[in-house]
C-alpha cells in the first residue's frame, strides 16, 4: 500500500512549479508572472536588453510605476518626488514598450503601487507563482499565490527563461485563534507578532497564516498581514484560499474568465494545508490578546500596545534617534505628521477606516497630515464614496497614488527630527527622510493621532465634533 505524504499547501505549490532539480539542493521553479517597478525593474529590463536576450512570454510580465512618481494630484507622466527620478520614469517606460510587457504608466486607470494593484487586476490569484523585485511581494501570498521578493538579476533570470533557481524555505505555521477584538485591526495584528517573536522570528520561513482570527479577516485585512510577514524576516506568507478569495478574485481582468473558472475553481478547492501536515515551526497567537499597537523605534519589533511604556532598558541608540527615553509612555507623544498610504495601509478598507474618525474633526494644527491611496482604483472609489472630501475638510493632502512617502527618495518628505505617525512597513532611521522619527500604527491610529496631535488611540480619544 503506498501512502500519499501529507503536504502543507506551499508543499502543493512548489511541487506544482517544480520543474526539476536544480542542484546542491536547489529547484528550478516555473514562474507564472513577473512584476516589475520602476525602481529595479528597469534595471532587470536593461540589462536582459544589453545581454541582446528577449523576455521569453512578454504576456506574463507587468512594469508598473509607483516608487518614485510623484504623488501631486495633477501630475505629469514623468514627474518624479525624487529629484532627478524623471530619468528612472522615462527609462522603464521605454524598455517596458521595446520588450513589449504588459505597460501601466503613471497616469494609467489601473495604476497604483504593485502589491496593491496585482490583486485588483487579478495578476495575483491563488496557485500562481509571481515574483517581483520588491521586498513586499509576499503580500500577494494572502491570495494563495506562491509569491516571493527577489532581486533585479533574479527576475532578469525569470524573464528570460520563464523559471529560477530557488532552495525551498522552511515552513512554518502561525495559528491564531479566536477574534480580533472592536477597534484592533490587520495591522495591529502584524505589528503584534513581529514585538511579540522578534523581527528575526519568522526564521526565513514561508508562513501559513491560519486559525479562525484568519479566516475572518477580509481580503484586504489578509494583505495587510501578508504585507508585514517579511519585516518578519519570513521567506513570505500565504493564506489558504477560501469562498471569499475566489469570490474576490472573479471577473478581475488577468484572472480567469467565466469559462475558466468552473476547473480552476476546483483547483483552487485543493490549496489547503492536509491534517497531519508537518512543519518546521509552529506559533500560536490568542486574538483577544492583541491591542492596537505602535511601534516607539527603528524595528518594527519595537512596538507597544498604546498606553504601555517602553521598556526600561531599551538601546539608547535607538532611543537617542527617536528622542524617546525608557519608561516613557507612547501614548500622548507629540507629532507633526501623519501619513496613510503604501501597499501595507493604502487600500480602500483602510481609507474608510480612517474617513470614519477623521468626518467632521480636524487635523490639529501644526500636524502636516497627507492620504496617498494605494492605486488609482482606490483613488476612484473613495472618491465616488466623498472620502477624499471628508480628508480634504480634515484638513489631510490628498495624493495620487504611489508609495509617496512610505519610504524617503530625496523629495519633498518630513523634516528632521519630526515625529510621523506612519500606516507604512517600515520605521528605520531615515526610512521617511533624514532624521525623521516613524511610527508605525494602523489607520485608524494615525487618524486619531492627526486629530489629537498627539499619538492616540482612536477609541479612546475624545475630541472633535462632541466638544
Ligand atoms: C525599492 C524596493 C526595492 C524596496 C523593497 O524591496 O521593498 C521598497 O519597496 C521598500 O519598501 O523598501
Ligand atoms: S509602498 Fe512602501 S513598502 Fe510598499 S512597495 Fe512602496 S516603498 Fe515598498
Amino acid at each position: 500500500m503506498v501512502f500519499k505524504k501529507a503536504q502543507t499547501l506551499f508543499d502543493k505549490l512548489w511541487a506544482a512549479h517544480r520543474i526539476a532539480d536544480g542542484g546542491d539542493g536547489a529547484d528550478l521553479i516555473a514562474i507564472d508572472r513577473v512584476c516589475l517597478h520602476e525602481r529595479t525593474g528597469a534595471v532587470a529590463l536593461r540589462s536582459l536588453r544589453d545581454a541582446g536576450h528577449d523576455v521569453q512570454n512578454p504576456k506574463r510580465v507587468f512594469a508598473i510605476m509607483d516608487h518614485i512618481v510623484s504623488f501631486r494630484e495633477n501630475r505629469g507622466p514623468d514627474e518624479s518626488r525624487s529629484p532627478g527620478g524623471g530619468v528612472f520614469i522615462t527609462q522603464t517606460r521605454k524598455l517596458a514598450l521595446e520588450a513589449g510587457v504588459n505597460f501601466i504608466d503613471t497616469n494609467d486607470l489601473r495604476q497604483g503601487i504593485v502589491h496593491v494593484i496585482a490583486p485588483e487586476l487579478g495578476i495575483a490569484i491563488p496557485g500562481v507563482s509571481l515574483i517581483c523585485p520588491d521586498s513586499h511581494t509576499c503580500s500577494l501570498g494572502a491570495l494563495g499565490a506562491l509569491a516571493w521578493g527577489v532581486g533585479s538579476s533574479e527576475s532578469e533570470h525569470a524573464m528570460a527563461t520563464g523559471c529560477l533557481r530557488v532552495t525551498k524555505p522552511k515552513q512554518m505555521r502561525v495559528t491564531v485563534n479566536g477574534a480580533l477584538g472592536e477597534g484592533v485591526s490587520a495591522k495591529d495584528l502584524a505589528l503584534y507578532i513581529i514585538h511579540k517573536f522578534g523581527a528575526k522570528g519568522g526564521q526565513r520561513c514561508a508562513i501559513e497564516y491560519c486559525g479562525s482570527a484568519i479566516s475572518e479577516l477580509t481580503i484586504e485585512e489578509r494583505l495587510t498581514l501578508c504585507n508585514m510577514a517579511v519585516e518578519f524576516s519570513a521567506f513570505t506568507a500565504l493564506i489558504a484560499p477560501d469562498e471569499k478569495t475566489i469570490s474576490f478574485v472573479l471577473g478581475k481582468p488577468y484572472a480567469p474568465n467565466a469559462d475558466e473558472i468552473a476547473d480552476t475553481r476546483e483547483d483552487w478547492r485543493s490549496l489547503f494545508t492536509d491534517e497531519d501536515a508537518i512543519f518546521d515551526y509552529e506559533i500560536e497567537v490568542n486574538a483577544a490578546d492583541v491591542q492596537p499597537i505602535v511601534s516607539w523605534g527603528t524595528s518594527p519589533e519595537q512596538a507597544l500596545p498604546i498606553g504601555d511604556a517602553i521598556p526600561i532598558g531599551a538601546d539608547q541608540k535607538v532611543l537617542d534617534y527617536m528622542g524617546l527615553s525608557g519608561g516613557q509612555r507612547v501614548e500622548g507623544l507629540e507629532i507633526s505628521g501623519a501619513f496613510i498610504g503604501s501597499c501595507t495601509n493604502g487600500r480602500l478598507s483602510d481609507l474608510r477606516s480612517a474617513a470614519a474618525f477623521l468626518q467632521g474633526r480636524k487635523v490639529a494644527d501644526g500636524v502636516r497630515a497627507v492620504c496617498v491611496p494605494g492605486s488609482q482604483s482606490v483613488r476612484r472609489q473613495a472618491e465616488e464614496e466623498g472620502l477624499d472630501a471628508i480628508f480634504r475638510e480634515a484638513g489631510f493632502e490628498w495624493g495620487a497614488p504611489g508609495c509617496a512617502m512610505c519610504f524617503f527618495a530625496g523629495g519633498q518628505t518630513f523634516a528632521p527630527g519630526e515625529r510621523v505617525v506612519s500606516s507604512t512597513n517600515r520605521n528605520f532611521e531615515g526610512r521617511q527622510g533624514p532624521g525623521v522619527r516613524t511610527h508605525l500604527a494602523s489607520p485608524a491610529t494615525v487618524a486619531a493621532s492627526a486629530v489629537k496631535g498627539a499619538i492616540s488611540r482612536a477609541d479612546k480619544i475624545n475630541v472633535g465634533v462632541d466638544e
